[in-house]
């Protein structure tokens, strides 16, 4: 998208799957996402602070302009429970990058008054300016703001084509280009990166999944905020609870965090653990009778060491996005232009 905003590009996404494919014969993580904006970036983590707010930014942009974009604003609050606050957090309240600087005021962090939390189940409790991003739909729009670029479809000036293929080296991706050879190619394979043939090999063992297992429901919750439970359950640690109240009357109701688990199988119990839990911390929803329509999973492209944005020569790597692939999409794409950019620069002189 960032790259056809240059008229003298072309570009090809050649893909195995598409965001509007409902199953996968081999991992695709995108369709699968809430999403929402919650930064990881260590508070010292300039590089990421700077990919995520700009990120930010950009997606709030298209919760003002762009409807079809299907981003919508939401009140994003987190509490944290004491029982965490004591065993993990040893009572020191940690709160994230952005609740200071220029971006507490940009996002509208706000720490909750005890008054408006239960002090028996919380230790402390903060909010900002969210979004729920409605991945499948979101991303068709990125795919039609591409064609729209292209100004044509299937001949010898279109600046824009898909093609559904699977390549086994990044050095077969350059055939693919809709107008003979590309000069550059673009690697955003997310976890399958592993499996490419002419990848390093110390880059084959930095990449592990990360199972998320997300419910879909009918919204009948009365939950309009995007609400996480930071929780923790010593018999279960790999559970959470969040949940995202999507535009069109969903509640995505998550999930887990189950580290280089790849199988596909569910706990069939993890449901009633996650609604008693409801129940519990979140009592002022009704929880009763709640409809799922599908219970989805993905795997979370984990990369030891963080996400890979370099160039190696003609090949740009941007993949190991981990849990936070949309959230830092906007600015880990200006990353890749920059670099595309100073290699087009390279090969002209
Ligand atoms: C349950 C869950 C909840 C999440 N929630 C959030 C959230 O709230 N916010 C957030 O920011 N992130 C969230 N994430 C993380 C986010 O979904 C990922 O970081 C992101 O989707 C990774 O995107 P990607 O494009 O790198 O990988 P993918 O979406 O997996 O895309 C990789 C693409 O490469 C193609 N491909 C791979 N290998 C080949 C090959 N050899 N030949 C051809 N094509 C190939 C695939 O077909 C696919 O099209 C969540 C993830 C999960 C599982």
């Amino acid at each position: 998208h960032e790259l056809l905003k240059d008229e003298s590009n072309q570009v090809t996404i050649i893909a195995q799957q598409f965001p509007t494919d409902f199953e996968f014969a081999t991992p695709y993580t995108s369709p699968i996402a809430g999403a929402n904006w919650c930064s990881f970036a260590e508070l010292n983590d300039k590089f990421t602070q700077e990919i995520d707010k700009n990120s930010y930014l950009k997606f709030q942009e298209l919760i003002k302009n762009v409807p079809q974009a299907n981003v919508t604003a939401r009140k994003d609050i987190t509490y944290i429970p004491i029982n965490k606050f004591k065993t993990i957090y040893k009572g020191v309240k940690v709160l994230p990058w952005f609740a200071y600087g220029d971006m507490k005021k940009i996002i509208g962090f706000r720490e909750l008054n005890p008054s408006e939390y239960d002090t028996s189940l919380f230790a402390y409790a903060y909010e900002y300016n969210g979004m729920v991003i409605r991945t499948g739909y979101y991303m068709t729009y990125l795919i039609n703001e591409m064609w729209k670029m292209s100004g044509d479809v299937e001949t010898s000036t279109s600046r824009f084509s898909m093609r559904r293929a699977t390549i086994k080296s990044l050095s077969e991706a350059y055939t693919y280009h809709q107008h003979g050879r590309a000069e550059i190619v673009i690697n955003c394979t997310g976890l399958l990166a592993k499996n490419l043939l002419d990848i390093e090999s110390e880059e084959k063992e930095k990449l592990y999944p990360v199972r998320g297992v997300v419910f879909v429901a009918e919204n009948t919750t009365g939950m309009k905020t995007l609400s996480v439970v930071d929780i923790y359950d010593p018999e279960y640690p790999e559970e959470k609870l969040y949940f995202m109240p999507r535009r069109e009357g969903e509640l995505i109701m998550g999930g887990v965090f189950q580290v280089n688990n790849d199988t596909k199988d569910i706990d069939p119990t993890f449901i009633h653990r996650l609604l008693s839990r409801c129940k519990k911390y979140l009592s002022q929803h009704n929880w009763e009778n709640i409809k799922i329509i599908r219970t989805q999973f993905g795997y979370r492209p984990f990369r030891k060491g963080g996400y890979r944005i370099e160039r190696k020569g003609n090949i740009v790597h941007v993949y190991g996005f981990g849990a936070g692939g949309f959230q830092s999409s906007w600015g880990a794409a200006a990353k890749s232009v920059e670099l595309v950019k100073e290699y087009q620069n390279k090969s002209k002189f």
